[in-house]
This record gives C-alpha cells, structure tokens and sequence, in this order.
C-alpha cells in the first residue's frame, strides 16, 4: 500500500455546506481538508461538459494542474426522466444563467405540470473526482431517488431541497434534518465510495508532508 503524498486535499469548491460535509467525512484521515478560498487565484473552471461526471473531472483536473496537488471536485443536479432528464447538468442554471434556487424551482414546478402525478420521480446525482498529479483520475456517482412535488416545504437545504419529497421519509429534502440528509443523499454515498477507494490504496498513517 502506498502513503498518502500529500498532507492535505483540496476540495474545489466554495459552497461552504459542501466543504463542512466533506471536513465531517474525512476527519478519520488525519487530512487537512482544504478549500477553494484557501488558495487564492486559481482559475475559474466552466462546468461547460455534457455529463456529471466530464465536468467534475474538467474541475479537479485543471485545478490539480495548476496546484500541483490533490483535488477533489464534484458535480452534481437533479435529473427527471419524464422531463427528459431535465434540469441535468443545467440545474444551477434552469431558468438562466444567474438564476436563483427559487427561480430554478418555479421553473421546474411549472414543467412538472404537465406530467401524471406517478411518473413525477426525480433523482439527484452526485459526481466526484480526485485528481493526484501524475495519476489515474478517479470518479464516483451517488444517486438519490424521490419525486418532485409543486408545493415547496422545508427550509434546510439549498437547490431543489423544497420540491425534493422523499416517500420514505415523509419528508422533502428541505425538511430533513441536515445530519439526515448527510447520511441518504447522492453526495454522502458519493462520498463514502471515494472514501472506501483511497483507504484501500492509501496509508494514511505515514503522510509525506508536501
Ligand atoms: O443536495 C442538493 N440539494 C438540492 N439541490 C442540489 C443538491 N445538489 C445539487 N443540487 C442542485 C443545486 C444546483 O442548482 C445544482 C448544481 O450544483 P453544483 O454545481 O454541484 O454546486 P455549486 O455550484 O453550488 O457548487 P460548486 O462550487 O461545488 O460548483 O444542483
Ligand atoms: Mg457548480
């Protein structure tokens, strides 16, 4: 098993909700869990891919490059089949290109609309890449299955959380507690396959302090 070479890992966002949840997850490492805001001047990267998965690779790689460090990015939305899989890889910008959270949910409420009721299901999907200089990219999915409502309730959250219902919760996402959420959605599973695949190549025991 090879040591971690680095003493820290970036995550390349700045939505501080993200970055708390990584901390959480990743404390068993014994990793400084770095953000965005830490290294000033990185450049800005387009989610500009047509897949999850391409545009959280195009992140972590471009800003591991320019680092010359670990990076870990993820990419994520919510995807209705009966909607042709909108919002997909558009949902930070359904409605337009500053669009906010409410603006992207009326949008979505109004589409749905016209849809039966049963085949209302929606499913979040959460990419995440970890890019090592000199190596292998690697990428991981979670999903997380609900449908969407036209009445929004709850306030925790953020994004689509208000119209997300989870049956078997009884709940919309917006009104989980977030510890809850942490454990059922498509970034915490995410988050856990990546974790399982560095403990099984990495020591985290004897770090190289880069
Ligand atoms: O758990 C979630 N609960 C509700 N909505 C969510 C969730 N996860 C993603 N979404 C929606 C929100 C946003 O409209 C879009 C893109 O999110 P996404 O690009 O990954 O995040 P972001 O731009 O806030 O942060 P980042 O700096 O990491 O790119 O998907
Ligand atoms: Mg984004």
């Amino acid at each position: 098993m090879k040591a971690w070479p680095f003493s820290y890992i970036l995550i390349a966002t700045r939505n501080k909700g993200k970055l708390k949840q990584f901390r959480d997850l990743f404390a068993e490492l014994n990793l400084e869990v770095k953000g965005l805001d830490d290294f000033p001047g990185l450049p800005e990267v387009d989610e500009d891919q047509d897949s999850f998965e391409g545009n959280a690779r195009k992140k972590a790689e471009t800003i591991s490059r320019v680092i010359g460090g670990p990076v870990i990015s993820d990419d994520s939305g919510l995807v209705v089949p009966a909607l042709n899989g909108e919002p997909g890889v558009y949902s930070a910008r359904y409605a337009g290109p500053n669009a906010t959270d409410e603006e992207n949910n009326q949008k979505l409420i109004e589409r749905i609309q016209s849809i039966p009721e049963e085949e209302r299901q929606g499913f979040y999907v959460c990419a995440m890449a970890l890019a090592i200089p000199g190596e292998e990219t690697k990428i991981v999915r979670g999903e997380c299955s609900g449908f969407i409502i036209t009445e929004p309730r709850g306030t925790e959250g953020f994004g689509y959380d208000p119209v997300f219902y989870l049956p078997t919760e009884k709940k919309t996402m917006a009104e989980l507690p977030s510890e809850r959420k942490y454990q059922l959605s498509h970034r915490a599973k995410a988050t856990e396959q990546l974790l399982t695949l560095l403990k099984k190549e990495y020591s985290f025991e004897q770090k190289v302090m880069k």
